[in-house]
């Protein structure tokens, strides 16, 4: 049988928006290869204490803060692991590498060293995910206003939209959704469309976002460059994960004015019910951009929000 292996490894950014790759020395598995700093889960030790211990002693840094990210395993010739990737959100002391043969700072949108560890491939895909997403309302607005308002977060960085528009027959969602990508591709913004994979490939928008009904019955992972649903249970994130979902929404967490009544998950539902999954998660339901760390803390990739990515900064 292999061995199984627990591993804690950390997305470190700096600045300028880069974050830190190591190149694997010579005497280890897979030498040349290029891994995120880490290593392996003492026993005894929680995965955030692990990350903290040997980013100490492979980089000599301290870690005030980490945020609990994806989770992933892989079956390696000489291991199964189980990767608890976390961001490094604060830390502190001047970066000396005593493990990797190199270092390198990298750009989220296209890793120039290679060849990584084969189980990153989907964690550098998910760096590429932006961490805001503005879902459309034009039910409520209309579309023109809709239209407006899209164009003055684009100029303001909102680099990944999704088009929900429940309220519009297929035709009508095909025009919309169409003007959305124009618009989006000048700001090198993602569009995902809500409303079936047949519109989102005609309108070639880059993904496809499902209902949770939707990703129940699904069979396999529709061929878009990104797929995503909306959970809201754990068992409608487990099907995601086994689907190979690139994303989630998961909500709301908190109470919404489109549902008064209906309590929200809270932050610790939604950290527990997110804990372990191998897919970025963005947490949905009455929040404002200043949420975005709160929600991070809790394991979540980034925010998605209706109304308050609308409003006039
Ligand atoms: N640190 C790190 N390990 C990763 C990443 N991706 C990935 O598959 N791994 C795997 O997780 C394990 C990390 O263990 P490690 O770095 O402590 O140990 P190692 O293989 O160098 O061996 P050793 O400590 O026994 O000498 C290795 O099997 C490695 O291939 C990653 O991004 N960072």
């Amino acid at each position: 049988m292999t061995k199984r292996v627990e591993v804690a490894a950390g997305v470190i950014f700096r600045g300028d928006g880069r974050f830190l790759l190591g190149q694997r020395a010579s005497d280890t598995f897979y030498a040349g290869y290029w891994e995120f700093p880490g290593g392996k889960v003492e026993a005894g030790e929680s995965p955030a204490d692990a990350l903290i211990r040997e980013l100490d002693e492979e980089l000599g840094i301290r870690v005030r803060a980490v945020r609990p990210w994806i989770t992933r395993e892989h079956r390696y010739e000489h291991a199964h692991v189980r990767l608890h990737f976390f961001e490094v959100a604060e830390w502190e002391g001047e970066l000396h590498d005593h493990v990797h043969s190199a270092l390198s700072w990298e750009r989220v949108e296209a890793p120039a060293v290679g060849p990584m560890l084969p189980a990153n491939g989907p964690i550098l895909k998910a760096l590429r995910l932006p961490r805001r997403m503005g879902i459309t309302h034009a039910g409520e607005v209309g579309a023109a206003a809709q239209l407006a308002q899209i164009d003055a977060a684009l100029a303001h960085g909102l680099k990944l939209i999704q088009v929900r528009e429940p309220g519009m027959a297929a035709p009508e969602l095909g025009a919309f959704s169409a003007e959305v990508v124009s618009r989006a591709r000048q700001h090198g913004a993602l569009v995902v469309v809500n409303g079936g994979v047949d519109v989102a490939e005609k309108v070639q928008a880059d993904g496809v976002h499902l209902s949770a009904a939707q990703l129940m019955a699904l069979e396999r992972r529709p061929g878009l460059e990104w797929v995503g649903a909306s959970c809201h249970t754990r068992a409608e994130l487990e099907r995601a994960a086994a689907l190979g979902m690139d994303y989630v929404l998961l909500g709301s967490v908190l109470v919404t004015p489109t549902h008064p009544g209906q309590a929200g998950l809270g932050w610790e539902r939604f950290a527990e019910l997110v804990r372990g999954l191998p897919m970025p998660v963005f947490a949905l339901g009455g929040l404002q951009p200043d949420d975005m760390e709160r929600a991070r803390r809790a394991g979540a990739h980034g925010i998605a929000a209706i109304r308050s990515s609308w409003a006039q900064p």
